[in-house]
């Protein structure tokens, strides 16, 4: 007798309706729902063997009958005991899903092998998480095979190098009995598949290509967005980098990969990294959000509420940490993560409410990877079919959460750069004219007067200031000045070339900077701009409005080493224009061209 034959203490028949077994089942009035369906006749689970001989595609679980355990283990003799007396139940849907923290469970199927020959088959459980997965065959009463795997045992013990738990067995020809006992405190849900080798090995294929395109994708965005932080230093890209690879490594964790191929040797972690991966995706998801939407500026208190939320689940995830209660752990994990999905889509509407138009984006993000979630979670439960498609949707919708979210990057990043851009145009421009202010100004006439200065070319500089302005806007009024202002300021920018600068230099005062133009030049072009000033009409009711502009011209000389002393040159002359009279050129002491 071996240890599956051991004596049980408590397996009496039905003990599980007088114990109901501990757990956490999600939408349990669903699944009630689902249980009264199997009473309706030709809605009850077949209960005929599963012909070897048969292509089974997807999960097997409505030919499978379960029964669980309330007290101590049972062994499998007690097990087939308790199959005799009809303690097991028929499985209502195709995945077996018995919540988080069950109590331990049998699963007995038969399957016929009507060839003469032996039938290699695999048995599959495609989750990772179960701590322990026994498989039993039998035959007219003798156990033929026994397997074990789960992620308690370093992965080295599995028969089968498969990050789900595998069975491989040669049927011998007529009926044989499958027992399976599965046991663990994570969310019990069984997808149990019963595949021909080549056709295992496709769907693996299938599986592992599948993978590699949303790890590929996920980690391009990843360094990508590693590299924007690192280069521009902005807070959020390197959040939104943490929130991919969290959502990476728990997906790592929880499809087996990271057992696999990170951590083979330390089944301890294997079982905690999902419920610590979790909480990490959560708080990363979070802390992006709260970058993302500026909420400690735009939203205060909704801010520290988040805060407080995200201190509540690491705070509680320690406690379970502390007390060693993986139990509480995948609890605090699963609560956090699902309120996380609705935190995220509220933090969305309410920014879009608020105005902000980068968080449409964040907000259907936050819908597509909210509804991947639900369709998988529904799948996985079985209330929807299940296929390639619905099981992994939640990889789907992340794939669409985190492409919306680099678009949402993008906007903004889009929209503060035109922001920027138009608050530096603005900072150099005067509003009232349009033209360059003094600072613009002598911005751009540096590099001007340096290229004239090193190659010796000619270069002048023309101040004009409008005659009896102050008269104007007493006559008139400030704002009747203020169009006098913009019409002078179009005369000019109609007068001048194109590589000359001009600018308000302040008041009702202009200034020009003629490159590759000498004294006479520039007297010249100072001179058609009075004109042009002086033909303007402006109506004024029934009368017309004349102005006119004195100037004062000066040119860059050995004697004038930088653009400061040459503008005073020309302001010296623009005084006496206005001392002589006014609606003139000065330009050298005795000399007057008006
Ligand atoms: N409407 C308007 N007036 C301005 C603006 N900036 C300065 N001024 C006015 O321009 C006038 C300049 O007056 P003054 O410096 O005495 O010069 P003026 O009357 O033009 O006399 P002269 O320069 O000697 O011909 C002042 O009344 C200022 O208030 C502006 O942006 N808009």
């Amino acid at each position: 007798m071996n240890d599956y034959d051991a004596a049980p203490r408590d397996a009496g028949p039905r003990a599980h309706e007088r114990n109901p077994a501990r757990r956490v089942r999600p939408w349990p009035w669903l699944r009630y729902f689902a249980l009264l369906l199997t009473l309706i006749p030709g809605l009850a689970p077949a209960a005929a063997p599963l012909s070897l001989t048969a292509v089974h595609e997807g999960p097997i679980g409505a030919s499978v009958s379960y029964y669980q355990e309330t007290g101590d283990r049972l062994v499998l003799q007690q097990a087939v005991a308790a199959l005799a007396a009809d303690s097991f139940r028929p499985a209502a849907a195709p995945i077996l899903n018995y919540g988080i923290g069950a109590r331990p469970v049998w699963l007995h199927f038969r399957v016929v092998n009507d060839t003469g020959e032996p039938l290699r088959r695999q048995l599959s459980v495609e989750t990772t998480w179960l701590d322990r997965v026994e498989f039993y065959v039998r035959q007219d009463g003798r156990t033929l095979a026994m397997d074990q795997a789960g992620d308690s045992l370093p992965f080295a013990h599995r028969s089968v190098d498969s990050r789900h738990f595998v069975f491989q067995h040669s049927f011998v020809p007529g009926r044989s009995e499958v027992f399976i006992r599965v046991q663990t405190p994570d969310p019990m849900l069984i997808p149990l598949y019963l595949h021909a080798p080549e056709q295992a090995r496709s769907h693996a294929t299938l599986q592992q290509y599948s993978y590699g395109v949303l790890y590929g994708f996920l980690l391009a965005l990843l360094i990508y967005n590693l590299m924007l932080y690192a280069g521009l230093g902005v807070p959020r890209y390197g959040l939104y980098s943490l929130y991919l690879g969290a959502f990476l490594l728990m997906n790592i964790a929880y499809t087996g990969h990271g057992f696999r191929w990170l951590w083979p040797d330390s089944p301890g972690w294997a079982q905690w990294s999902n419920p610590v991966l979790m909480v990490l995706y959560g708080v990363a998801g979070l802390a992006f959000a709260l970058s993302f939407l500026e909420t400690r500026c735009n939203f205060p208190r909704v801010h520290r509420a988040v805060l407080a939320y995200i201190g509540a689940g690491v705070g509680l995830l320690g406690l379970a940490a502390l007390f060693s209660s993986q139990y509480f752990a995948l609890l605090v994990a699963f609560s956090f993560v699902t309120l996380f999905t609705l935190i995220m889509l509220s933090l969305g509407l309410l920014a879009v409410r608020g105005g902000m138009r980068a968080a449409r984006y964040f907000l259907l993000a936050a819908v597509a990877a909210m509804a991947g979630a639900a369709t998988t979670a529904l799948a996985v439960w079985g209330y929807i079919p299940t296929s390639v498609w619905t099981y992994r949707a939640v990889d789907i919708g992340m794939l669409l959460d985190a492409t919306l979210l680099a678009l949402a990057l993008t906007y903004q990043f889009r929209v503060g750069q035109s922001e920027r851009l138009l608050a530096e145009q603005l900072a150099r421009q005067d509003p009232l004219t349009g033209m360059k202010n003094r600072r613009a100004f002598t911005d751009e006439a540096r590099p001007v007067w340096n290229i004239a200065h090193r190659q010796g070319h000619p270069l002048a500089v023309v101040l004009l200031d409008i005659d009896c302005f102050k008269r104007i806007n007493d006559s008139y009024g400030h704002a009747y000045g203020d169009k006098v202002l913009i019409t002078v300021a179009e005369v000019i920018i109609d007068t001048i070339r194109q590589q000359d600068v001009a600018a308000r230099w302040g008041g009702e005062e202009f200034i020009l900077l003629l490159p590759e133009t000498g004294l006479e030049e520039a007297a010249a072009l100072a001179e058609r701009l009075r004109q042009a000033i002086e033909a303007v009409r402006l109506r004024w009711g029934d009368d017309i409005i004349t102005v006119t502009a004195s100037f004062g011209v000066a040119e860059r000389d050995v004697e004038h080493p930088n653009l400061d002393s040459l503008i005073s040159v020309a302001d010296k002359y623009l005084y006496q224009a206005k001392h002589d009279g006014r609606n003139r050129i000065r330009y050298r002491p005795v000399a007057s061209v008006a």
